[in-house]
This record gives C-alpha cells, sequence and structure tokens, in this order.
C-alpha cells in the first residue's frame, strides 16, 4: 500500500500540491497525455526543479496564453463568460479520464462550488469560475486527481496543516485569513488546522483545502513502512520562512493487507499474567503488532489463589518466534511462554482503495471458496462519518450501496 504523507507547515494550494508530486518523481508526460482527454486550451504547463533555503523542490505553473490573459473573462459587451460548476462538471463526464479519476475531480470542484455558494449566496447553479481561474483550477483539481493515479497513491495523510493569519485582497475585496471558502469547507469537519501568526497571508487556498478536505482520510499521524521519496512544492506567496509542502511517499508492507491462499500454519504464543499494568498491557500488544505479529490481545482471567490476571496471546509466523518470545521476556513480567502451531483456515483478502461520492476509503474484498465479504476499513469510515456529519451506520449504508452500484457498472 502506498501513502501519500503531506507535511503542510506552510499550507497547501493546487501549485504546491502538484509542484510536490511532480518532486516525487510524477512524469510530465504522463500527466499531460491523461490532462489532454479534456478539451481545455489556452495554456501550457512549467514544472521547474528549482532551490529555497538551500533546498531543491519543484515550482509548478499554470501559464495562461497571452489572449486568454487580456480577455480575463470580460467579452466586448463588458460581461464575465465563466464555466459553471454543471459545465465543469459535464466536461468532466464526457472525457475519457478514467472513471475514478472523474469521480475525484468532481468531488473536489463540487467542494469548491459548494463553498463558494454559500460564501456568496448563490446557488450550486449560479456559482461560475471565471474564465482565467477556471483553466487554472481545472488544472488543478483535475490535475490533482490525475497526479494521484498516476502515482499509485492508495491513501492520503496530512500533518500539521496551516494556514497563515491577518487579511488579504482579492478579486471580491479584503478578506481575512483563513478565507471564506477554506473556512466554509472547514464547517462540520474536525479536520485540524493550526493558524501560524508569523505568517500574514494566506497559506491555504480553497483549491488545497479541497484536496485535504476529498482525498485525506487520516491528520497528525505517522504511516507505517518504508520512506521511498520525499518531495517539495514551492508556494506563490512571501511568509517570511520556507514556503513549501513536503510529500513523502510512504510504502507499508503489503503482507498484512493481503492474503493469497484460503489456510496457513502460524504460531500461537500465550502466557499468563498477573503482575502487568493495564498500560504495559496495552503497550505490550502494540510492541508486538509493530514487530509484524499478525493479532495480539489480552483475556482477563482468574488465577490460582483468587487473583485477577491477563492471558496475552499473539499469532506470529514460526520464523518470528525466538525474536517475539525475546521480547515478551525481556519487556514483561512473563518468565514463561507456552508456544503452540495452529492451522487457521483464513479469507484471501484484497484492500482496494476506493472513490466514492463521500470521499476515498479503503474496501477489504474477502473470499473463502464461494463465500464472499466486503467490509469498510473503520478509521476511513469514522473520519468520513464526521466530515459528512452522518453516524457511522448511516455512512456505511450509504457506502455500500454506492459500491454495488459502481460494481453492477463494472
Ligand atoms: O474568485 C473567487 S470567487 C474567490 C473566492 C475566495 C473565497 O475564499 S470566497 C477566495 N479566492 C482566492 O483566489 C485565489 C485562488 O484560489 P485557488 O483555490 O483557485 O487557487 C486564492 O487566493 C483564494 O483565496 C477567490
Ligand atoms: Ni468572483
Amino acid at each position: 500500500m502506498k501513502t501519500l504523507v503531506l507535511d503542510a507547515f506552510s499550507g497547501i494550494s493546487g501549485d504546491m500540491f502538484l509542484g510536490a508530486l511532480f518532486d516525487l518523481g510524477l512524469s510530465q508526460t504522463d500527466f499531460e497525455t491523461e490532462l489532454k482527454k479534456l478539451p481545455v486550451t489556452g495554456y501550457h504547463l512549467t514544472v521547474t526543479p528549482s532551490s529555497r533555503s538551500s533546498i531543491q523542490g519543484t515550482d509548478f505553473d499554470v501559464i495562461l496564453d497571452d489572449h486568454q490573459v487580456k480577455d480575463n473573462g470580460i467579452t466586448e459587451h463588458g460581461h464575465h463568460h465563466g464555466r459553471s460548476f454543471a459545465t465543469i462538471k459535464q466536461l468532466i463526464a464526457q472525457s475519457t479520464l478514467t472513471p475514478a479519476v472523474k469521480r475525484r475531480a468532481t468531488a473536489l470542484f463540487e467542494q469548491v462550488a459548494i463553498a463558494e455558494g454559500h460564501v456568496h449566496h448563490k446557488s450550486l447553479e449560479d456559482v461560475h469560475f471565471h474564465e482565467v481561474g477556471a483553466i487554472d483550477s481545472i488544472v488543478d483539481m483535475v490535475g490533482a486527481a490525475i497526479a494521484l493515479e498516476l502515482m499509485g497513491i492508495d491513501r492520503v495523510i496530512v500533518n500539521n496543516l496551516a494556514d497563515g493569519s491577518g487579511t488579504i485582497k482579492i478579486a471580491h475585496g479584503t478578506v481575512p485569513v483563513p478565507v471564506p471558502a477554506v473556512m466554509q469547507m472547514r464547517i462540520g469537519t474536525a479536520i485540524p488546522i493550526h493558524q501560524r501568526f508569523d505568517a500574514h497571508t494566506e497559506l491555504i487556498t480553497p483549491t488545497g483545502m479541497a484536496i485535504v478536505k476529498c482525498c485525506a482520510t487520516a491528520f497528525d499521524t505517522t504511516s507505517d513502512g518504508v520512506i521511498e521519496r520525499t518531495g517539495y512544492g514551492f508556494g506563490k506567496r512571501e511568509t517570511g520562512s520556507l514556503n513549501a509542502l513536503r510529500a513523502t511517499l510512504v510504502n507499508s508492507q503489503l503482507s498484512q493487507q493481503t492474503v493469497n491462499q484460503e489456510q496457513d500454519h502460524v504460531t500461537l504464543l500465550a502466557t499468563n499474567l498477573d503482575d502487568i499494568t493495564g498500560q504495559q498491557l496495552a503497550d505490550t500488544i502494540a510492541g508486538l503488532l509493530d514487530r509484524g505479529a499478525k493479532d495480539a490481545w489480552s483475556e482477563p482471567i482468574v488465577m490460582k489463589k483468587g487473583r485477577p490476571a491477563y492471558k496475552l496471546c499473539c499469532l506470529i509466523t514460526p520464523q518470528q518466534q525466538a525474536a517475539i518470545v525475546t521480547y515478551l521476556l525481556t519487556t514483561t513480567p512473563a518468565i514463561g511462554i507456552r508456544y503452540h502451531h495452529v492451522h487457521r483456515a483464513i479469507m484471501n483478502r484484497q484492500i482496494k482503495l476506493v472513490t466514492t461520492s463521500y470521499g476515498p476509503i479503503h474496501v477489504k474484498y474477502l473470499r473463502y471458496h464461494n463465500t464472499t465479504k466486503r467490509t469498510l476499513e473503520h478509521d476511513d469510515l469514522r473520519q468520513l462519518a464526521t466530515t459528512h456529519q452522518l453516524t457511522m451506520a448511516d455512512l456505511q449504508a450509504k457506502i455500500l450501496n454506492e459500491l454495488t452500484t459502481m460494481e453492477q457498472k463494472g
């Protein structure tokens, strides 16, 4: 499983996100080939390796052709000719982009359109992306969806998400930071943002916030696995310190995630403990899982002399036995460990990241002979339920329905 960890200490914008992914190795040729599936012209892209604070990173820019800049979306009659959300949605739907890219790109635009609609008191249909901004937004949002797919990212974690403070001038006038559309997108979520009072400018743009809201499934957490690469996407604003989004690609071991057999042979370790504290017990179970145990748990028992105690158990491979026994004997009060070789009937399992209209969620597909099951990743479900202010049971039913429809459509 590939995890993208975004360290957003200087916020996030569409350009910073794409710059960071190009810095991680996203191919510009592949990216542009996908982007050209949309009939949008009048721009070109620049992906420029550069250095800030002596750190090598990437600047990403959407450069508009001269006539686009001169027009600025105003016709000779003085009217704005923007693109409505509905037009952009149709443009995406009618393209040959992959279904996952279409779903994610539409979800990103919808987030921004809903927020803009609320702020400016307009219906969703009346929200317009002005011509110049529309090209930039299309490249940034459809591009973000393309980039995640091309890089094979299964999940996104956002850490240290910061915005600036004070006010900025935009087309509407002077607005406070976080800017109104970003504040609007935060409503009904618990996405943690801390404000930097040393940066008197905007650090999180509406596009950046939409990427976070639609793509991230966890915040302020670490990801297990091998760090493969790290990259920096530079921001345009002067913040007084390094203005960059750091992206890290983490590859978790797939052994726990994918099982392609229907029975295996494992070792069950057990030890009875009447002198371990609750805290030690929880730490030991976490330590066993960190060391690669397939499962670890405790059972309340009553030992001799009526002593309340715990049976600590774990399932491991026979090859792990020596190391895990040593770990248990050195870190717990245990003075002996029982072991049994056991056979297990197990369901074949595959974990896939599925983009739904509620956001991305990991789905575990399980199979044993003719028996199949599907389960939703509990932590992702909890996060999405918070984001959409739904109960977990409600959201689970809605997502399972959506999965059934997707599967029927193939
Ligand atoms: O043009 C509009 S309607 C607009 C609204 C808002 C609100 O917060 S409301 C903010 N902005 C600013 O435009 C730039 C570009 O943002 P992108 O997300 O499109 O990159 C940014 O400074 C926004 O704060 C524009
Ligand atoms: Ni406007």
